[in-house]
């Protein structure tokens, strides 16, 4: 069995995270730990690997004390930057395992980690290029954290193509056209009866390419998290892995 403890367990994704564990045939519970909770309780006696869903602010600082605790951690919250995942690569080089890993997914569910590959396969094809994300207004965070790696994604792709700028004649914007991630613009919904959707939206002369997947229920993250708590527990991923599509056949 693994053992699994979640730290941010009374949250909208970490609740589902400890039905999940305890309804999957290969993990157990270790601790479900929340705001005000002491860390400090989880090691590697009690912990194979650790959920971490809580919130931008203080994810960082979640991971880089367990990763000193000697855990290994899968984590869904959103903001991460190169910056912060250097703080990770630092802190694993000195820590106190040998090949303890992080893992970090933007999305754990199939249709969103398919729609950011399939964009970066047409990207090359498209003149124009922009994201729209949709998302219930409990969320604290824009643009989502998956819209943001897409965004990077068709980038990517469009400059590896040799693709230049997309067009754009705007001359006045009161910021209607979005924030720009890495010259892609990123478009964010915030709808009461929304769960989390996005839009990539592709363009030429006559013809449009609109690749999109929805996210209605929770329960649709939770393969990929058990996916990765599985990957993680063999032990055969050390350090900073970012991305469920490390883990699929794609
Ligand atoms: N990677 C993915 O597939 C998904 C990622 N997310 C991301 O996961 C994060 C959490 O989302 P939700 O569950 O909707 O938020 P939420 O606000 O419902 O839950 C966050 C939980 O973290 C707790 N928390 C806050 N500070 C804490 C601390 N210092 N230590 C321990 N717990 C703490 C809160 O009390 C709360 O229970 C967000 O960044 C969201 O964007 C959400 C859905 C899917
Ligand atoms: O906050 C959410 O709900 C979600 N957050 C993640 C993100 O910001 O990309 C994943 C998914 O979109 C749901």
């Amino acid at each position: 069995m693994i053992k699994v403890s979640v730290v941010g367990a009374k949250g909208r994704m970490g609740s589902h995270v400890v039905d999940a564990v305890n309804n999957a045939d290969d993990t157990e519970l270790a601790l479900a730990l929340d705001a005000g909770d002491d860390l400090a309780q989880i090691t590697p006696d009690n912990t194979d690997v650790v959920v971490e869903f809580t919130v931008p602010s203080v994810s960082l600082d979640n991971v880089l004390a367990l990763v000193a605790q000697g855990v290994d951690v899968v984590v869904g919250t959103t903001g991460w930057t190169e910056e912060k995942l250097d703080q990770v690569r630092a802190a694993l080089a000195a820590a106190p395992c040998e090949g303890q890993s992080v893992f970090i997914a933007p999305n754990f569910a199939i249709s969103a980690v398919l729609a950011d590959y399939f964009a970066k396969v047409a990207a090359p094809y498209f003149e124009s290029a922009e994201v729209i994300e949709l998302h219930h207004p409990n969320k604290v965070d824009a643009p989502s954290g998956t819209a943001f790696h897409t965004a990077q994604g068709i980038a990517a792709a469009r400059k590896a193509a040799g693709l230049g700028p997309v067009p754009d004649a705007t001359e006045t914007d009161g910021g209607s056209r979005g924030q720009v991630v890495d010259g892609i613009h990123v478009h964010a919904v915030r709808l009461r009866g929304l769960n989390a959707h996005e839009e990539a939206l592709f363009g030429n002369d006559g013809e449009q390419l609109t690749i999109r997947a929805d996210s209605f229920d929770r329960i649709s993250f939770m393969p990929g998290v058990l996916l990765a708590v599985r990957k993680v527990a063999t032990g055969s991923y050390p350090g900073v892995t970012v991305g469920l599509d490390n883990f699929l056949d794609l």
